[in-house]
């Protein structure tokens, strides 16, 4: 049972008025406190403290009221109630700082890392996971877009709905993390995160901003790439120590970002040797490749300035998932883990023994192709992972599964289809998360961009069917990336989470004999 921190009406008055988001307030008893905080009216209790957020109607607050809530908080009155109200200036700033505040600002005793960008950012929380559970007795949790962990015991754990929770979601979590014990958080911060203040006023120990290329840009999500980078960027201004990858565009601009708060001191900048890296930014870490195929990933990490040699993680690091892109992802966790005073024993085991759910595993068959199942979902992460595997089986054909989601990250059709178009030689186009729109037309986006005087395409609206077919096409020698959705649970059709069986157990139960 966690401890919910008693704040009276005044705190939050007082609170609410310091970030300048106080309107007025319906209060007479300046000393009313609240049993649980909530936005939906369907787990209000007694005594709670309601928020009405985001696409709201005025009968769930008489809803809340009539389960128990004795007040709400909200941009605009709601005359139809009896229990009083805060108005304030922005919802989802004011349900953020309330959060925090209701649980006793829980951040401030647990040593948090946050990862931000394009791809990897779940890769890279798994491996940093994995290293301070060796070096802190598996006392970590993590919130991310797999699973939230909030203590050491299987029941602690649970399927994640959003990469980076709602506010009041995300606080009542690290309350439990801090109740449960644990030492250390790490946890994904996704560009919407910043879009919605899920994470208003939540500073971090460790920001990691891994990468960045045009992705969420569309209807629902950024209006433009502008917007996307800098929601990306806050993720930087709001941690005390910044870890920053130089290989990737835009880098200057997110430097900056970082120095808007961050002393030099505590700015690291890695890239891989050998690669052309900005001039104006400082270098600590360089990492080279030493093997890069499907059965051996083996990095090298040399520190550069005197504050990465004090860290004390140079060594030779073996990798326990495939793709030249996940060196990146490695390098980051063993800096983070280096400034969370992981020793090199533990950075060395936690990068060999991690597994992702659905990023690169491998599936051999005996008369067919060898099959990927890959989270890859968009031009940068496919193109990555398409590149990599032609290198590793230059005889073969690539063949790719994959669909894209609808009403939202619509730029990803063209991307898909390109990078289709670049590396593969075969394509089924199918059903990934239509949700309003139709699978088919999303296929025929993507398929615009591959040239099918070269490339066989075809649609086939069934995801578990076009997964078959693929399979049994292929040959000894081909390579089968089923790109997208991994272990994904449902499929996101009008509005309805679709219970699916997942990309990995459905390819599991198919080679069995192949
Ligand atoms: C656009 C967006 O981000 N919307 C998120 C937002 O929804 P919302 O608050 O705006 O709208 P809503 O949930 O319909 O609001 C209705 C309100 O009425 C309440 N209600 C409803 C019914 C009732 O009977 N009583 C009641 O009180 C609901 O509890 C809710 O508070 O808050 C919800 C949680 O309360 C999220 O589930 C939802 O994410 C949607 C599903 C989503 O798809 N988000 C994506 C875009 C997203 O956030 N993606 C990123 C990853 C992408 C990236 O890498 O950037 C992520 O972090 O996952
Ligand atoms: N550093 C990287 N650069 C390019 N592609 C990557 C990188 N890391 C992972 N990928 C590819 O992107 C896919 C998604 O990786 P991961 O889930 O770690 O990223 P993510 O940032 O959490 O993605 P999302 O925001 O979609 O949840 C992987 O399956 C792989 O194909």
């Amino acid at each position: 049972m966690h401890i919910l921190a008693q704040i009276t009406v005044d705190e939050i008055l007082t609170l609410l008025d310091e970030h300048h988001l106080l309107i007025r307030s319906q209060f007479d008893n300046s000393q009313q406190r609240f049993q649980s905080i909530a936005y939906n009216s369907k787990v209000v209790s007694k005594g709670c403290l309601f928020f009405c957020k985001g696409n709201f109607r005025a009968e769930y607050l008489a809803d809340a009221q009539k389960r128990g809530a004795t007040g709400y908080v909200s941009e605009q009155e709601y005359g139809h109630v009896t229990i009083p109200g805060i108005i304030v200036s922005n919802i989802q700033k004011a349900m953020s700082l309330l959060s925090a505040a209701f649980f006793g600002f829980p951040q401030n005793n647990l040593p948090t890392i946050a990862y931000t960008g394009t791809k990897g950012k779940t890769t890279s929380a798994y491996f940093t996971k994995s290293i301070l559970d060796r070096m802190y007795d598996k006392k970590v949790g993590l919130f991310s877009t797999i699973n939230t962990v909030v203590g050491d015991r299987p029941e602690d754990v649970t399927k994640s709905s959003l990469t980076t929770p709602e506010s009041l979601d995300l606080f009542t979590n690290m309350n439990r993390v801090v109740q449960n014990g644990m030492t250390h958080l790490v946890m994904e911060v996704s560009s919407q995160a910043y879009k919605k203040n899920r994470v208003y006023n939540l500073h971090y120990d460790i920001g990691v901003f891994l990468n960045i290329s045009p992705d969420h840009i569309g209807r629902n999500e950024h209006p433009t790439f502008a917007d996307y980078l800098h929601c990306k960027e806050q993720l930087l201004v709001n941690s005390r120590t910044c870890v920053i990858n130089a290989d990737s565009d835009h880098m200057v601009d997110v430097y900056y970002a970082a120095k808007a708060t961050s002393q030099p001191e505590d700015i690291f900048v890695y890239h891989r040797k050998g690669s052309t890296k900005n001039p104006e930014l400082p270098e600590d870490f360089m990492y080279e490749s030493l093997a890069d195929s499907l059965t051996e990933n083996i990095i090298e990490i040399s520190a550069v300035s005197p504050k990465a040699h004090r860290l004390g993680i140079d060594g030779t690091y073996h990798i326990s998932i495939p793709g030249d892109y996940n060196e990146g992802n490695a390098v980051a966790a063993a800096i983070t883990s280096g400034l969370m005073k992981a020793d090199k024993k533990a950075i060395a085991y936690g990068l060999s023994h991690t597994v992702v759910p659905g990023r690169m595993e491998i599936y051999p068959t005996h008369e067919h192709g060898t099959v990927y199942v890959d989270y890859a979902h968009n031009y940068g992460s496919l193109h990555a992972v398409l590149d990599f595997l032609k290198q590793q089986s230059p005889a073969g054909k690539v063949i790719v599964i994959t669909g894209s989601t609808g009403d939202k990250g619509i730029d990803r059709r063209e991307g898909l289809g390109k990078a289709i178009n670049e590396s593969a030689n075969v394509a089924y186009l199918t059903t990934d998360d239509p949700a309003t729109e139709d699978p088919k037309v999303i296929a025929d986006e993507i398929a615009a961009h591959i040239d099918q005087k070269r490339i066989a395409v075809q649609y086939i609206a069934d995801r578990k069917t076009a997964i078959s077919r693929a399979i049994e096409a292929s040959h000894p020698g081909d390579v089968v990336v089923v790109a997208g959705k991994g272990h994904d649970a449902f499929q996101k059709i009008n509005g309805q989470n679709v219970p699916y069986q997942g990309d990995a157990p459905i390819v599991s139960k198919l080679v069995k004999g192949l």
